[in-house]
Parts: structure tokens; sequence; C-alpha cells
């Protein structure tokens, strides 16, 4: 900036920024058209309950922590509540991992061997599930979605203390019932107990950065806003950053949905489409999920958020994705049995993208099986794929040939 205009213009904006400086700031909301906001469906059924997490049990850490499920995400979990002062119980299946990590402070699994990644004291594992839910205060549910109802109701439930809060952190439909995951937990409602208060904790979160202490941001959702805001306090770190939400359905959709995306997305990397392909199976996967989650009444603005392309975006981009990996696989021409059986982890996209056919059915009861594959051409496209009708290649050559219309 040389010329006089603007530094006039310099001059002006130095000038309101020294006189802004001197004001308190005041925050008016603009007055404009009154927005009716629609609440998601399910939340106006829900029962919401007060939050036992106090905030003086928060600040004192004095809140006991259960994460049931030693996987990756489990221990980035007990990990992270545990690098925050909080007593953690990491419920695990194998004796042989609850030893270790409590003698060495490692899961032999997920930590690398060589490196120097260790539970801080206050972690202790245990494979007694009586034992790690009697003095618990918030439960971490990290199981794969098609392990957990039978979790719930065979273990979980029969030890819970009535009002102790579930954070859910699993993302996927089940299979047998075609239910998100908030569902799951809305249809076990124990009628003779308290209701189950919820939250659910979502975003790009790999599990492997979580456990390197690298910047990470996630989202919690839940309908008490006490609830939420306890869990935000507790979660966050100088390496954790946590946003909060009330929509329980726009967060659990997105979840579930954007590992499908994950997997169209690997599908077509391994299929060597390149990047415009990719980008492009991914934008229309985003509009799919939007439609999807918007029909089951979440809200927009969840789904441009962390747990909506926030995630979408790292899980299809994200080498170290299991989901995306499962499609570049798949692409490759490996046949599905053998991704399925060398497959060490959960790729929660396999499951998830075969239920959304049933779901998407049962949502759009009036349409016809083309209409509905012009609406969800992504998302039915996958499940094809994985039921080995269709190769993958020929899926997106019928995508290419079908009309587009208006980009919504
Ligand atoms: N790994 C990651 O970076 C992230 C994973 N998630 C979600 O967390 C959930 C769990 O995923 P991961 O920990 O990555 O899977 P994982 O495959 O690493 O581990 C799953 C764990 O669950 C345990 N498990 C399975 N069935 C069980 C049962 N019936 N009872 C007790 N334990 C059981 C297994 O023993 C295993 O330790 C998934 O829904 C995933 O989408 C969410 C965010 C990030
Ligand atoms: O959900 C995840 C990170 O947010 C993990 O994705 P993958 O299960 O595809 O590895």
């Amino acid at each position: 900036m040389t010329g006089g205009g603007d530094r006039a213009v310099m001059d002006t904006v130095q000038q309101r920024l020294a006189f802004l400086s001197t004001q308190p700031f005041t925050w008016r909301s603009r007055p404009g058209p009154r927005r009716r906001r629609r609440p998601p469906l399910s939340a106006s059924r829900a029962t919401v309950t007060a939050c036992v997490l106090s905030p003086d049990a928060v600040a004192e850490r004095r809140v006991r922590v259960t994460v049931c499920g030693g996987g990756s995400f489990g221990s980035a979990m007990a990990f992270l509540l545990g690098s925050n002062g909080y007593p953690v119980t990491l419920l695990v299946r194998r004796e042989a991992v609850a030893e270790c990590i409590n003698a060495e402070r490692r899961n032999p699994r997920y930590f690398p061997a060589d490196g120097d990644i260790r539970f801080p004291e206050a972690v202790r594992a245990t494979t007694d599930v009586a034992e790690a839910l009697r003095d618990c205060d918030l439960c971490v549910h990290a199981i794969p979605v098609q392990s957990s109802r039978a979790f719930f109701e065979q273990q979980l439930l029969p030890h819970w203390r009535p009002g102790t809060p579930i954070l859910s952190t699993a993302k996927g439909i089940e299979a047998g019932t075609g239910q998100f995951l908030y569902e799951v937990l809305e249809s076990l409602q124990p009628s003779h107990l308290s209701p189950l208060p919820t939250a659910f904790l979502s975003g790009p979160s790999f599990a492997d950065e979580m456990l390197r202490q690298l910047p990470t941001a996630a989202v919690v959702a839940a309908r008490d806003a006490t609830l939420r805001r306890a869990l935000a306090e507790m979660l966050s770190s100088s390496v954790f950053k946590v946003f909060r939400s009330s929509d329980v359905v726009g967060v659990e959709v997105s979840g579930a949905v954007k590992n499908v995306i994950a997997v169209a997305a690997g599908i077509s990397e391994g299929l060597g489409l390149g990047m415009n392909a990719t980008a492009a199976l991914v934008t229309r996967g985003c509009s799919e999920m939007r439609r999807l989650a918007r029909r089951l009444g979440a809200r927009s603005v969840t789904l441009a958020g962390l747990s909506g392309v926030g995630d979408t975006f790292m899980t299809c981009f994200g080498a170290q994705s299991r989901n995306r990996t499962f499609g570049f696989r798949l692409g490759r021409g490996e046949p599905l049995t053998h991704i399925l059986e060398t497959s060490a982890q959960t790729a929660e996209g396999v499951h998830t993208a075969r239920a959304l056919v049933r779901r998407i059915g049962e949502l759009y009861p009036g349409y016809q099986p083309r209409r509905l594959e012009m609406t969800f051409p992504v998302l039915l496209s996958v499940a094809d794929v994985l039921e080995g009708g269709v190769e993958p290649r020929q899926r997106l050559t019928d995508w290419m040939r079908m009309p587009s219309g208006s980009e919504n």
C-alpha cells in the first residue's frame, strides 16, 4: 500500500480499531426475519434427565470413569481422560492385555513397543465388568456398533447404576435393525430404572494421533445441556478441543455415514480414478449425508461441522483410515472375504453401508428403486459393491451417465 488513497483507508481502519478497542464488547443479534427452529424428530420424544456429573466433581477430578472397549479408540479415550487427571478403569476382554496395561502402562496391540507412549498412572485395566462399573460415575462406550447392543444388554445394564451417563464414541448403524447407535440406546431405556443419560462424541479424531498428543477437535452432543458442558470440560485439554451440540441426530448420522463415504473414496483411489473422481464422490456423498440426516431431523449446520464434513474429509483422505483402506483394497481387486479375514480392526462402514439400504428404504417409502438410486447414488452404490453384485468401475460409469440436475 503506497498510494495516498490507500493510506487514507489505512488511517480510517486504524482509527476504527482504536475506537473499538476502547468500547466494551456487547453482542447484539441483528434484527431479521424470525426463523422457526425445527427440533430433531427424536429430540421431541426424548426424556432429558438431570446430569449427575456435578461441576465440583468435574473440577476436582473426582469423576470416576470407566472406558468400555480396549481397542484403539477406547485406549485413546482412557489416555485422554487419564491425562486430564480423572481416575480411569479400562475394561478389556483379554487378561493378558489388562496385565500388560497395569504392569507396563501400554496397550500391547495399539502402542508401538519401541515408542515412549504410556498410559498415565490414573489408568488401570480390568476384564471384570462388575468391578469396572461398581463405582463408575461416567461410562465411555468404545465398542464397535455391531457388538454394542449385546454388550449393553448383557454386560453394562446389569451393573449400571441408575443415572450414570454413557458417552458413546462408536460410529455406525446396527445391521440387524438399521438403527443408529443413539436409537439403539433409546430402545434400551430400562423401564424399571431411570432413563439412560446419553451423550455422543464424534469428529475427526484418529486414535493414533490422539495417543501421540497431536491437536484434535471434536464435538460432544447431548440433549442435556449440563451433561454436555460437564463432558466438554472433562475432555478438553491443550491438545483436545471440544465443541458442544444439542443435535444428537446430526452428530450421530454424520459420524456413521462418513464411514461409507470413506469406503467409496478408497474404492475410487484403489481403482486409480484420480483425485477429480474421488473429490466428486466425496462431495456428492456429503450431499447424500445431509439429505438423509435432515430427513431424520438433523440440523444442516451440524453436517457442515466436525462430525460431518470434518470427519468425512479426514477419513476419506487420511491414509490411516480403516474404512478408506478397506475401500482401497476393494478397488484394487482384492476379494471382499479376503479383506474381511485379514482386517485386524473395525471398519464400521461395511455393515453401515448395508444397513443404510434398509434404512433409506424405510425413510422414503413411496420411492421406486430407480428414484432411490438417483437420490442416494454414492451410498447405495457402496452397498451394491459390498454385496458383490456390481463391479466398482461399472457403478461409477453408471453414475457418470445419470442425469445431473441442479446441485443440491
Ligand atoms: N480408531 C479410531 O480412530 C476411532 C474409532 N471410533 C469408533 O470407535 C468404535 C471402536 O473402534 P476402535 O476402538 O477403533 O475398534 P478396534 O477394532 O480397535 O477395537 C474394538 C475393541 O472392542 C472390543 N470389543 C468388541 N466386542 C466387544 C464386546 N462384546 N465386549 C467387550 N469388548 C468388545 C474388542 O476387543 C476391541 O478391543 C468404532 O465404532 C469406531 O468407529 C471413533 C473415532 C475414532
Ligand atoms: O472415525 C475415525 C476418525 O474420526 C476413524 O476412522 P476409521 O475407522 O476409518 O479409521
